[in-house]
């Protein structure tokens, strides 16, 4: 028997017991109730093998293997499962106890009340085994070692053997500013606060103490790095792997976990309690608080955390920014009377963080903005040990200015490699200016394009497509996680790609190669231009960053140009090539509108028809054009009727609203009055 059976054999057994020893949802229990839990267990059986179900993915019309469409939020526990292979039934006595996780190498869409459709890949994955305590033995030879020694470390503090092999390997020979200056402070156990420009290796000053205590230690998870976007958590985790000696097995040692995978791959990694965990807030947080990041909650709880890193630290601080931060934060990050102080060493980086005192700079000013930097500093205060001193390495150009200038509002920086340009366009040139860049070929390599809405990345995206430039990538944060992956790797793995995005690939993203950055829209602060900016000229090569200022976008553009200081080299475009891309550029524009236009109905339809088939309703498409401006009144009548004919049938609704209304109102729960009927009962009182 191969592998792949064993497992799939291993998992079914699991299934079993695990449908046997689940607690029975609350659907079923009613269903004890009526006496019949068999018959409605086998209905529900039959019903998804034999009927094709729609799972609100575009491309998948049909039923697939291994498809399993979710039940809407207000049927708790209820998965409906959809076309799932005969095989994985065996020995399962009840279709809604068998886990989607039980699917390995499937995808499931789960459906939310409103028109969040999220889709998560459940990966293929090996049992992993317990991590024992680490005998590496370095993959490069002493003497190369030693010459990394010599410009790595200071005297006696020096990372371990097996990291100096892999720089060597990596061929970075010596450390940049931000590493020399980071690396000997963290080693020495202080906390660091760091402000250095983009691409200056912020990754590796952090990551290399981290894995210097991972290969010393085996006991329990040891550092948390905390970061604002799945695709930076990837890339940092991926930067500990790349960092680590060849023979480790990686996996065991540093682990991801982001929203939009598969939970349950994650819990299994975080359960060997591996030693780095890399993390977005919102994963963070609800697996800790479910209980299946037991590991991360013991090391917060009972502070044996040795690093707690926070990278992007300016985004993750700013108030209000990270509702799920600011909870972890509350519960297990700051110090309560029950709990012992924290022994952790708190490491914070960013490219565009203030370092200054924590005193207002104007004192007319009595309260601190959310844009003043010394605020920053403040929040990382109570994530710190009182006892531990505070470290600050302030990289940024700026930062020398600083004090002769109290408008300054914040500290940045540009790398030097690094060429602003501007270009002054009319809003109806914008997009053939775009094409013009991309297609003079004055600057080879990756390009990325920011845009300041998902509605422009679609729209610039789709229209650059149609102009035929070749490998154009949308990347926004409405993508399901799947397609956010797909768009980065595609855009990784070609010389010539461009990438169309939002700020989510603003900061932090490292892709090698990209010698042009377009700002379509002009960032709406400087930090988010620096950051954009930043993912060219990394590490000491060339960038140029080109800026398109339309008559709306001058003004920000002259504040971003005044606060950076540093003035922008006045473009002129061939106005030739602008004016023959033109005509063929507003019709691309014009097409990708309407298609957009298009997609948006369509989608709305078919989550109209997706909740009523989830709901067991029929949706009444005539009835739909005819009521399409159906009053309060009505909308209330039908919502109540729907729920008190559903268990018995099917019944008609007439609009997708009605059936929005219908997600929140079951959403609330059935136990909970609607305001009008608390008004009702008022009355009767
Ligand atoms: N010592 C080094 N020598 C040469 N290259 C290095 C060195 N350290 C890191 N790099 C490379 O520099 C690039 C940028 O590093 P990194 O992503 O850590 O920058 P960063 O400062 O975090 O940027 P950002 O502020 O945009 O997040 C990476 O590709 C990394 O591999």
């Amino acid at each position: 028997m191969d592998l792949k059976a064993k497992v799939r054999d291993r998992r079914r057994a699991k299934a079993k017991a695990k449908a046997k020893a689940k607690p029975k949802p609350e659907k079923r229990r009613q269903e004890d109730a009526a006496g019949k839990p068999k018959k409605a267990a086998k209905r529900r059986r039959e019903d998804a093998l034999s009927k094709p179900k729609k799972t609100g993915d575009d491309e998948a019309e049909a039923p697939r293997a291994g498809r399993v469409v979710a039940r809407p939020a207000w049927d708790a526990g209820a998965w409906a499962p959809v076309a799932v292979p005969d095989e994985f039934w065996t020995g399962v006595d009840d279709a809604a106890c068998l886990s989607l996780e039980e699917l390995p190498g499937s995808s499931y869409t789960a459906l939310r009340s409103g028109q969040n459709v999220e889709e998560t890949v459940v990966e293929e994955d090996e049992e992993p085994t317990p991590r024992a305590a680490m005998d590496v033995t370095p993959d490069v030879g002493a003497d190369q070692i030693e010459a990394i020694r010599a410009t790595w470390c200071e005297g006696p503090l020096s990372l371990r053997d097996e990291l100096l092999a892999s720089l060597s390997r990596m061929a970075f020979a010596t450390p940049t500013p931000c590493q020399a200056a980071c690396i000997p402070k963290i080693l020495r156990g202080k906390d660091v606060v760091c402000a250095a420009q983009t691409g200056s290796g912020k990754t590796l000053a952090f990551a290399l103490p981290a894995l210097h205590d991972a290969l010393a230690n085996s006991d329990g998870v040891r550092s948390l790095v905390l970061a604002p976007t799945r695709e930076l958590a990837r890339q940092i985790a991926q930067h500990c792997v790349n960092a680590l000696p060849r023979s480790v097995d990686a996996k065991r040692l540093v682990c991801c976990i982001v929203g939009g995978l598969a939970e349950q791959k994650q819990e299994r990694q975080l359960a060997l309690a591996p030693s780095i965990v890399v993390a977005t807030p919102g994963r963070a947080r609800e697996l800790i608080e479910d209980g299946k990041a037991s590991t991360v909650a013991k090391a917060l709880e009972e502070r044996t955390l040795r690093f707690l890193i926070l990278d992007e630290a300016d985004r993750l601080l700013a108030p209000g920014a990270f509702a799920d931060f600011t909870l972890l934060t509350k519960r297990y990050l700051v110090d309560h009377a029950e709990r012992p102080r924290k022994r952790w060493q708190t490491l914070v980086f960013s490219a565009t963080l203030a370092c200054g005192s924590t005193q207002p700079r104007d004192k007319k000013r009595k309260r601190q903005t959310d844009a003043d930097p010394r605020a920053l500093l403040k929040a990382v205060e109570p994530l710190r040990s009182p006892t531990r001193k505070l470290e600050v390495v302030d990289l940024t150009s700026s930062s020398k200015k600083e004090e002769e200038d109290d408008d300054e509002e914040e500290n940045v920086a540009l790398p030097s490699t690094l060429t602003l340009e501007a270009v002054r366009v009319v809003d109806a040139a914008k997009l053939a200016t775009c094409y013009a860049l991309l297609r003079g070929g004055s600057s080879k390599g990756k390009t990325v394009v920011f845009t300041n809405a998902i509605s422009s990345v679609k729209t610039v995206a789709s229209a650059l497509q149609k102009l035929q430039i070749p490998r154009v990538h949308p990347l926004h944060a409405a993508l399901q996680q799947r397609q956010r992956l797909k768009a980065l790797d595609a855009f990784e793995k070609n010389d010539d790609a461009v990438l169309v995005a939002t700020d989510v690939a603003a900061r932090g993203l490292d892709v090698a190669g990209v010698s042009l950055v377009i700002h379509y829209d002009v960032a709406p602060t400087m930090k988010l231009f620096v950051h954009r900016a930043g993912r060219t000229a990394r590490a000491g090569r060339e960038g140029r960053s080109v800026s398109l200022v339309g008559p709306r976008d001058a003004a920000r553009h002259e504040s971003i140009e005044a606060a950076l200081g540093a003035p922008f080299v006045d473009r002129k475009i061939d106005a030739r090539v602008v004016a023959e891309a033109a005509d063929r550029a507003r019709l691309a524009k014009k097409l990708a509108d309407a298609e957009r236009h298009a997609a948006r109905d369509r989608s709305s339809r078919d989550w109209a028809r997706r909740a009523a088939d989830a709901a067991d309703l029929v949706l009444d498409d005539d009835a739909a054009v005819e009521a399409g401006g159906s009053s309060q009144r009505d909308l209330d009548a039908m919502i109540e009727e729907a729920g008190a004919s559903r268990p018995q049938g099917r019944m008609a609704v007439v609009n997708a609203d009605t059936l929005r209304m219908l997600a929140e109102e079951r959403a609330r729960g059935d136990n909970c009055p609607r305001p009008r009927d608390k008004k009702r009962r008022k009355k009767r009182k």
